[in-house]
C-alpha cells in the first residue's frame, strides 16, 4: 500500500520509527513532514495527508501530534476522510472493521512505540466488515 505519513513537531521522532516500520513491512511510504522538531501547526500537515488520501494519491494515512486530537479534527474536515484517533491497539482493528477509517492518528505524548507497533499490526490485518457498518459509514459524510 501507499501510505502518507505526517505529524507536527511533537510526533517527529515517532514518525521516523513509523516510516521505518511501514517500509520494513512492505509498504511504500511518503513522509510529508515535518523533518525537524521546530514548532509547526498540526492542521497544515493533517491536511496534506488528508488531501493525499482523499484524492487517491495515497491508499491510507497516518498522523501524529501531541495528543492525536488536533490532527484527527483537522483531517476529518476533508470530505471522504475518516480519521480515527487510536488510543489503544484494539481501536485500530475496530476503526478498520467498523468505521472503514482511512487515516490512523496517534498521540506522540500519551502513547508508546510498542502500542503503536501493535496498532499498526492490527490496522493492516483488519478489513472493513460492511453490512450494517456500511450503512452507518454512508451516513457520516453527506457530501459523498
Ligand atoms: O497535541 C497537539 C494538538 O492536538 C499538538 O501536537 C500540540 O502539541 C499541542 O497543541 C501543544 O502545542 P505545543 O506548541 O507543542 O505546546
Amino acid at each position: 500500500m501507499n501510505i502518507a505519513v505526517a505529524s507536527d513537531h511533537a510526533g517527529v521522532e515517532f514518525k521516523k520509527d513509523i516510516v521505518a516500520w511501514l517500509e520494513s513491512h512492505g509498504h511504500a511510504c511518503t513522509d510529508m513532514g515535518p523533518y525537524t522538531e521546530d514548532s509547526v501547526d498540526y492542521p497544515d500537515y493533517a491536511h496534506k495527508v488528508g488531501h493525499s488520501v482523499a484524492s487517491g494519491e495515497s491508499d491510507q494515512g497516518i498522523l501524529l501530534c501531541g495528543t492525536g486530537i488536533g490532527v484527527s479534527i483537522s483531517a476529518n474536515k476533508i470530505p471522504g476522510i475518516r480519521a480515527a484517533l487510536c488510543c489503544r491497539p484494539e481501536f485500530a482493528t475496530l476503526a478498520r472493521q467498523h468505521n472503514d477509517a482511512n487515516i490512523l492518528c496517534f498521540s506522540a505524548r500519551f502513547t508508546d512505540l510498542a502500542s503503536i507497533h501493535e496498532s499498526l499490526d492490527n490496522w493492516f490485518s483488519a478489513d472493513f466488515e460492511g453490512g450494517r457498518h456500511q450503512r452507518r459509514v454512508d451516513k457520516i459524510d453527506p457530501c459523498s
